[in-house]
């Protein structure tokens, strides 16, 4: 049957020193950061995904995001090379997580650089954001990548935030959701739903009509609520302050048969 796997990653000591390109660098708790990746962890697990724990990465300041360092599509696993330098060594620990369940396994190579915070899938078709960590090499190999297993992939332009997914994802039944401030062409995108705030665009789709959303976007999950979802919030503050949203830390493995 279709698995419930999603794969996290524990902070780094070093989080503090994650990157920031779009907003102003502000203080970490750092302690605050560990609670509250621990109750986003039991947040999935209490919707019955079984998270598995790569390895920590405690020289990486931004390993928490593990979204960004593998893309998956059916049982693929394809493995990011982070646009930012300083998070290319990331990559090592999750190519042994997902070769360890079984995933098949393929690689960005240089030129390429894609992180997996610009894939957003829906069905079959592959959205990929060319932004600051995303080149068009990058683009390239995805499609090389996915398009063989069935995939439609569709380059978006992004250069108002950090990744694709900064500013858009997608609803159970596939609408679009996105903040248009932050969004280069909203018209690439043929139904979709503005929302009142950044945060509330990142939503991990947790199964049925649940939705797991940041406590900062409260306009938007009232406005989920009133078309019938059921949003789970919580408190990221701390992964925020480092452009840091609740796609970004976990890598759901929808698909892979085990
Ligand atoms: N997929 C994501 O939204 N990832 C967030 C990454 C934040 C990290 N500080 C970075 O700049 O790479």
């Amino acid at each position: 049957m279709p698995s419930k796997k999603a794969l996290v990653r524990r902070p780094s000591p070093r989080l503090a020193e994650g990157l920031v390109t779009h907003i102003e660098r502000e203080g970490i708790d750092a302690d605050l950061a560990v609670e509250q990746w621990e109750a986003y962890v039991t947040a999935l697990r209490a919707h019955g995904w079984d998270t598995i724990e790569v390895d920590p990465a405690d020289d990486c300041p931004d390993s928490v995001f593990v979204e960004d360092t593998v893309v998956m599509y059916r049982n693929v696993a394809l493995i990011a090379r982070p646009g930012a330098e300083s998070r290319r060594d990331e990559t090592a620990g999750v190519e042994e997580a997902v070769a360890g369940l079984g995933c098949s396994v393929n690689w960005i190579w240089e030129p390429g650089t894609l992180e997996g915070g610009d894939v957003l899938k829906i069905g079959d078709t592959v959205y990929v954001g060319r932004g600051g960590r995303t080149n068009a090499a990058g683009v390239q190999q995805l499609r090389a990548a996915f398009e063989p297993l069935g995939a439609r992939v569709v380059a978006v332009p992004v250069s108002k935030v950090l990744h694709l997914k900064s500013a858009v994802t997608a609803l159970p039944d596939g609408t679009v959701i996105g903040h248009i401030p932050k969004m280069d062409t909203p018209s690439l995108f043929a139904r979709f739903l503005p929302v009142p705030e950044e945060a509330g665009t990142h939503v991990v789709l947790l199964g049925g009509d649940k939705l797991l959303m940041a406590a900062s976007a409260p306009k938007t999950a009232e406005l989920f609520s009133d078309l019938g979802y059921e949003p789970v919030v919580v408190d990221i503050s701390e992964f925020e302050k480092l452009e840091g949203c609740v796609t970004c830390l976990s890598v759901r493995l929808r698909d892979l048969y085990v």
